[in-house]
């Protein structure tokens, strides 16, 4: 999409009523993706959505020499990597930029060549994102690493060795870094202070089904046992629990009532929780989970993003638009990342009442409160939204600008919205299958 067909136009004040579905995770599946590098089968991956990140990690590998096919199923990819080791990656540098799984390359790649290019990376702009826990940790499995200007190159000289490890924060992408290294290195790896995420436990059963041996203590600590060969695996990845928190802030903020085929309560507990709070109805069935406005004036809250069991960041921004329909005064203390309420601006523009704060709003200090970061809100509440022109910044900041389009009155456009195609699949599909009233300009 480019141009004017990167715009949409959303004529809102219309609830959201109908059914969708999500499918598997968009932080799970290029990381199973990449798992398959590991193993000397095929592995297959089912419950896959079509969604732009996954299409990202589909090329890399193939620069790589996986060959990824469709399989038998709707969803399922068939991932063989025989033919690694005579791969031609000369054009890796067209993939700069593209999205942070290049960088959980590195242990694969150094285990099966030697060697590993790391491209500049991509991803939501969002805070600094430095990597330097990943390289912290591929040092202590004994790869070198040299910073150049087209990106990274990393050596093992030797085959890597099983360390102990603590993280200096229980960093997702660092934790992934450690077990994709781990399985195939020398002895037994400790890894403390891991991040424990739903979508790192189904990474760690995808490696288990692989031939890994991983254990996981209830302090955050991760145990893994070195082995010489993996195989494949067959894995239905766990659903979206972020897309299907999205849709149901939609719900809310549109006073609307949303069916969200392959939601799992188990993945969401602390969503629900909060969801319940703001003043938000839900029902778990087997197959999905019904989010409904019931009705009354929704609750101010006070929320406090975390990992994992905490409240995910990525809930956040789009949760923050249904905020600005509950009474009174919600406080939002953005622990995750330091520039994640920016996307507030716009919806401030549209008539909420947003105020940011340097300070830690929350029950505890923060990694930014003394270093001058805008990580906390108040949000003040009813506002009444109108439509307006909006430039999404960032995946979610994007999926929320949306939502507020929806509930505002009159009409706005929307730019940019081919950013939403990383990680929302068939948004543009399931909206007005949903009754909202969108389109893209003449
Ligand atoms: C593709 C993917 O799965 N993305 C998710 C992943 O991102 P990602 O894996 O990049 O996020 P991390 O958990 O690593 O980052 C969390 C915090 O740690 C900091 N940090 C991280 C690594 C490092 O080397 N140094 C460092 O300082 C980051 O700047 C950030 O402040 O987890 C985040 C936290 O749940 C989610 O918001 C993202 O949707
Ligand atoms: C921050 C996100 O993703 P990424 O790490 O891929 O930028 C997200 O999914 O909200």
């Amino acid at each position: 999409m480019t141009g004017t067909d990167d715009v949409l136009l959303v004529h809102g004040g219309t609830p959201l009523e109908g059914e969708i579905r999500v499918r598997g995770a968009k932080n799970l599946v290029p990381k199973a993706m990449v798992a398959a590098l590991l193993g000397s089968e095929p592995s297959r991956l089912r419950n896959v959505p079509e969604i732009r990140d996954v299409r990202v990690v589909r090329g890399l590998l193939e620069l790589h020499g996986v060959t990824v096919s469709k399989g038998e199923e709707s969803g399922e990819l068939v991932l063989d990597p025989s033919h690694v080791e005579s791969a031609n990656v000369a054009d890796i540098d067209a993939h700069a930029g593209s999205s942070r799984i290049p960088i959980l390359f590195c242990g694969p790649l150094l285990h099966r060549l030697g060697h590993a290019f790391i491209p500049g990376l991509g991803g939501c702009d969002i805070g600094g994102r430095p990597v330097n826990f990943h390289f912290d940790v591929l040092r202590e499995f004994g790869a070198t690493i040299e910073k150049r200007a087209d990106g990274q190159y990393l050596e093992a000289p030797q085959r890597l060795r099983g360390c102990k490890i603590k993280l200096p924060y229980p960093s997702v992408g660092s934790t992934e870094q450690v077990l994709l290294t781990a399985v195939l290195a020398e002895g037994v790896t400790e890894l403390s202070n891991a991040a424990v995420e739903p979508e790192i436990e189904d990474l760690i059963c995808v490696l288990q089904k692989m031939g890994a041996i991983i254990s996981m203590d209830t302090d955050r600590t991760i145990r893994i046992t070195g082995v010489d060969k993996l195989g494949g695996y067959n894995h239905r990845a766990l659903p979206d629990r972020l897309e299907a928190a999205s849709w149901a802030s939609a719900a809310l903020a549109t006073e609307g009532s949303v069916y969200v085929r392959g939601a799992s309560q188990r993945e969401m507990m602390t969503f629900l929780n909060t969801y319940r709070k703001v003043g938000g109805e839900f029902e778990v069935d087997d197959d999905g989970i019904r989010f409904w406005h019931p009705g009354g004036a929704l609750k101010a809250i006070a929320l406090e993003t975390d990992v994992h069991p905490g409240f995910q960041t990525d809930w956040q921004q789009p949760l923050v638009v249904a905020l600005t329909q509950a009474s009174g005064l919600s406080i939002v203390h953005e622990t995750v990342y330091e520039s994640r309420l920016g996307f507030t601006s716009a919806l401030n523009q549209m008539g909420a009442h947003i105020q940011l704060y340097r300070e830690c709003l929350g029950g505890m200090p923060c990694r930014f409160g003394q270093r001058n970061f805008l990580h906390s809100a108040v949000v003040s509440g009813p506002t009444k939204l109108q439509g307006a022109d909006l430039v999404i910044p960032d995946l979610r900041g994007g999926f929320s600008y949306l939502i507020a389009a929806l509930a505002a009155q009159g009409t706005s456009r929307v730019h940019g919205i081919d950013l939403i195609n990383r990680g929302y699949e068939n948004f543009m599909e399931k909206l007005p299958a949903l009754g909202a009233r969108v389109e893209l300009p003449a």
